[in-house]
């Protein structure tokens, strides 16, 4: 079989470079195609240097040229990455808190797709793997985060830190907690503008006497409404962690979430996505896996949007059970839920590590310890 260049290129028209947009040769992305017998060279030079978005790109050219041209063609694609020559600029805004090495922003665009229960499990799994954990509940619609760590009756006490009078975060697991729950009645629909829950957030960071913290996760509202824009402008924020599960009319949301920390005001490096409720799988039938929300919902956004999947966390009674009565899930020793909230946690840490080496030395977000986490890949 002899196969045609013009029909290769035919083939690529038909597919872009992930964040890219346009077809791939009229972008210019491909720069050259060889064709010999049925052997195909293609050259891609692409701007993204997330080692997705190289895969990404080889895995469908391969496909396409395959479905498209000659599903026995050999192909060779060799990507370039050829990143803008602007040096990056350092994307963190506001202060750096002292103390506070990473904040990790952990959003949803729907309502009730477990992003509070991932935040907790998140939280508790670092912990876990020795590094000191902090979660600020900025949920003004439902702060979940005290129930979830059985410390909703508490209160921060002051403490008095070099003359100053600070709020002493509540600790329940090793991990620090502030939640806005502290400061509003239980019944109380708290209606605040996007500045007011900035400021009062930024009072329980600047605040607080957080001490030393690696991860300081926050648990934001649902949405993608003003309150985000305003947190996201006025916190440095390491990164965002978009939480979705696999269901239609939630990844509709979790892409505006996106979206919203890509848009260049915001600019806060997206690090992945975690599909929720990904499966059901009952007691009584431990082989079987119920797709109730649609199968690699979100895992097939992450890969459209050239983002890190970072895992996916089954529907199972005892991460609901567990939640309610205080007691996260990942605290289980040597389980398969502690083990894929660990799996997930790792992920998350690697993309730190990834998204920290990418920025200027100067920025205040350096991970100081990888203690019981696996080495980073490089
Ligand atoms: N993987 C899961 N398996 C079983 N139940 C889950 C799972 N994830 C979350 N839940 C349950 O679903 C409900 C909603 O979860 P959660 O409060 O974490 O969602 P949320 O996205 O933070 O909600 P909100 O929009 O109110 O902030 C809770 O009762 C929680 O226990």
């Amino acid at each position: 079989m002899k196969l045609s260049k013009q029909d290769i290129l035919k083939a690529l028209e038909t597919i872009s470079v992930p964040g890219e947009g346009g077809n791939m040769v009229e972008t210019g992305a491909v720069k050259n195609v060889m064709t010999f017998g049925d052997e195909v060279i293609v050259d891609i030079t692409i701007t993204n240097p997330s080692l997705q978005a190289k895969k990404r790109t080889e895995v469908d050219i391969l496909k396409t040229i395959h479905e498209q041209v000659y599903e026995k063609a050999k192909i060779t694609v060799n990507v370039k990455v050829d990143a803008p020559a602007t040096p990056k600029v350092n994307v963190i805004k506001g202060n750096a808190i002292p103390g506070i090495q990473n904040i990790i922003a952990v959003a949803s665009g729907k309502g009730g797709v477990g992003k509070s229960t991932v935040t907790a499990n998140l939280a508790v799994s670092l912990q876990k793997m020795g590094f000191k954990v902090g979660i600020l509940d900025a949920d003004i619609y439902g702060p979940s985060i005290p129930i979830m760590f059985d410390v909703e009756k508490e209160r921060p006490l002051a403490v008095d830190i070099n003359g100053k009078s600070k709020m002493r975060p509540i600790e329940s697991y090793g991990v620090k907690v502030l939640s806005i729950g502290f400061f509003t009645q239980p019944d109380q629909a708290v209606v605040w503008r996007g500045p007011m829950a900035a400021k009062a957030l930024n009072q329980m960071i600047f605040d607080a006497h957080w001490g030393e913290i690696d991860f300081l996760l926050i648990d934001l509202p649902p949405g993608t409404g003003d309150i985000h824009l305003s947190i996201m402008q006025s916190l440095p924020i390491t990164g965002a962690v978009i939480v979705s599960t696999p269901q239609v009319v939630a990844l509709a949301d979790a892409k505006k979430g996106v979206a919203m920390f890509q848009q260049e005001s915001i600019n806060v490096p997206v690090l992945g996505i975690i599909e929720n409720m990904a499966y059901f799988t009952p007691n009584e039938l431990p082989n079987y896996k119920y797709y109730i929300f649609g199968k690699d919902g979100a895992k097939n956004l992450a890969d459209d949007l050239g983002v890190k999947f970072l895992g996916a966390i089954p529907l199972v009674q005892s991460i609901r059970e567990s939640g309610d009565v205080g007691s996260p899930a990942a605290l289980q020793i040597d389980t398969p839920l502690s083990e894929a909230f660990k799996s997930i946690t790792q992920n998350v840490v690697q993309e730190v590590v990834n998204r920290n080496e990418a920025l200027p030395p100067t920025e205040a977000i350096k991970i100081t310890t990888m203690a019981g986490c696996a080495a980073p890949k490089k």
